[in-house]
């Protein structure tokens, strides 16, 4: 007892002669959980602007470091890094993930490292992104040609009074691109048909994952776990785990017998850019079974269903949310619109649609582009990080196992960085170089350091295909019903801060010259 007495004084004492970043007042128990709010990233931002850029709130149980500047950014993502790189232990990802088998929650170490190098070197390399070029260009057309025939059979009352619901198009896009992407031309129209329970799997994991667990700010204490089965989030977790990897083994066996009939008949191994990624993750795993798995572990199928989950909660949700942001945008600036649409119909001609090979040339469509993500970053405040052991920043102290935020959001409207940072002017990237690649710490929407998206090219090659096709093919008018939905730009926060209405716009078919 006396022991235990000298160590927590100890503790005390060392305490004391800490220097702790500032932060809100407590309450009991739940800390500052109160001040989260219903949009953490604009609360965080708020509260930061009272306490600064490095500011340290108790939620729940977990000490949590909130960074909304560029300076400090730079130093949890850069100078830092190797301080900051690993993820907290979250109970939905940790489900989901296997057991951290993935690339996004794995905590750092052996096994991440060689996973996320295998995975750049095989399954988001500029030539995997290439190889799938076809696939997004097939599937722009189809969202085309299902608008196309939206104006042509309803009547013309109803398609200029509700628009067409572009937030839904979007998304659906984002979804079967990836589908094909992962599992291949065949297997993801399951039996004939697209397995809708799947859809219905990834959209609840998406919203499980966007919603932290009670046990996440109480990991040690029964209460946590008490809220989640009260709440009904471990069943929730438990059936979405269970209709996911029903699924990813039905797509494992069906690509495991395509390729042993491969190899009893006399055809060749499949070519290496006809692979879907599900190929790629089985002969890799082939591969590895002499030598070990990532990390030295061995390389089994819960490994490649890791992947999975990242491939479609990362990859499907933000390009879409950072289109129907765009035109949410450009909608209610009519002359920036008309202008990207003049740079694409000049470049594009009457070819009748975009090819990705015409994106380099669509200037102001890149710029349109990092003006979405800087006002709207998708991951607001990034993915959680972890500091691993104790460490200074700005001069105060910080504890190992802390949670730590990065505000992306509150980071791009830095009004020290960016003029006017509320406007939506994308010509503010005319003459400068910042980029999204993780060098410019005022714009971090694909974070930044050793955690970095390694699906920025691909989500970037969905995004900027969508919303070129979008502007080529049609004029886009306000719905004379749900106007007001159409240019409210409030947000919602799940996976992604997303519009919290449906955005829904009248087209109108642009027919070349
Ligand atoms: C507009 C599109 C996208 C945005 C804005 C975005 C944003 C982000 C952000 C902010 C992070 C966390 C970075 C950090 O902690 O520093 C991240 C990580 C990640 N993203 Fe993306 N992402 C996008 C598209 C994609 C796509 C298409 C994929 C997959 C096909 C993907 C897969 C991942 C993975 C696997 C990680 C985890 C990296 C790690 O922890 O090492 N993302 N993304």
């Amino acid at each position: 007892f006396l022991l235990l007495i000298t160590k927590r004084n100890k503790n005390n004492i060392k305490s004391s002669h800490l220097n702790f970043p500032p932060g809100p007042p407590k309450l009991p128990i739940v800390g500052n959980l109160h001040q989260l709010g219903k949009l953490p990233h604009r609360s965080l931002s708020q509260l930061s602007n009272q306490h600064g850029p490095v500011m340290l709130l108790q939620l729940g149980r977990v000490p949590t470091l909130v960074i909304s500047s560029p300076d400090a950014a730079r130093q949890v993502l850069k100078t830092l890094d190797h301080e900051f790189c690993t993820r907290p232990s979250l109970r939905g990802p940790k489900r989901l993930s296997y057991n951290h088998l993935d690339i996004a929650f794995a905590p750092y170490g052996v096994y991440w490292r060689d996973m996320k190098k295998m995975c750049i070197s095989h399954v988001f390399s500029a030539k995997r992104v290439r190889a799938t070029c076809k696939t997004r260009s097939v599937e722009v057309a189809n969202m085309i040609k299902s608008i196309s025939s939206s104006i042509a059979t309803n009547t013309s009352s109803t398609t200029t009074s509700l628009g067409v619901n572009l937030t839904k198009e979007l998304m659906s896009l984002t979804y079967r691109i990836t589908c094909r992407v992962a599992f291949g031309e065949s297997s993801y129209h399951y039996g004939g048909t697209v397995d809708g329970k799947f859809e219905e799997n990834v959209y609840e994991a998406m919203a499980l994952l966007g919603a932290f667990a009670g046990s996440d700010f109480f990991p040690d204490y029964c209460v946590g776990r008490v809220l989640d089965v009260l709440k009904g989030w471990n069943a929730r977790l438990e059936n979405c785990f269970r209709g996911l990897d029903a699924f990813y083994k039905k797509i494992i066996d069906r690509h495991e017998a395509a390729a042993s009939m491969r190899r009893s008949s006399t055809l060749l191994e499949e070519k290496e850019e006809e692979e879907d990624i599900t190929d790629v993750l089985l002969r890799l795993r082939k591969d590895q079974s002499i030598g070990g798995g990532p990390g030295g572990a061995a390389f089994t199928d819960d490994n490649i269903k890791a992947i999975f989950m990242n491939l479609f909660v990362g990859g499907m949700g933000a390009p879409a949310v950072t289109v129907t942001w765009a035109m949410a945008e450009l909608i209610r600036k009519p002359e920036k619109m008309k202008k990207l649409q003049q740079q694409i119909r000049n470049c594009v001609g009457n070819k009748g649609k975009v090819e990705e090979a015409d994106l380099d040339q669509l200037h102001y469509l890149k710029m349109v582009t990092k003006e979405t993500l800087r006002l709207h970053p998708p991951e607001a405040l990034l993915v959680p990080r972890e500091s691993m052991s104790h460490c200074k920043i700005n001069g105060y102290d910080i504890r190992p196992k802390t949670r730590v935020i990065v505000n992306a959001w509150a980071i791009g409207r830095n009004p020290e960085y960016w003029d006017d940072p509320e406007e939506f002017l994308p010509e503010r990237f005319e003459d400068n170089l910042i980029h999204y690649k993780g060098q410019h710490f005022e714009f971090v929407p694909f974070g930044a350091g050793r955690r970095i998206c390694p699906g920025m090219a691909m989500g970037v090659a969905m995004a900027e295909l969508a919303l070129a096709n979008l502007l080529y093919c049609f004029d886009w008018e306000l719905p004379s019903e749900m106007e007001e939905e159409a240019i409210n730009m409030d947000e919602t926060v799940g996976l992604t801060v997303h519009k919290k209405y449906d955005l829904r716009l009248v087209p109108v078919e642009y027919v070349p010259p």
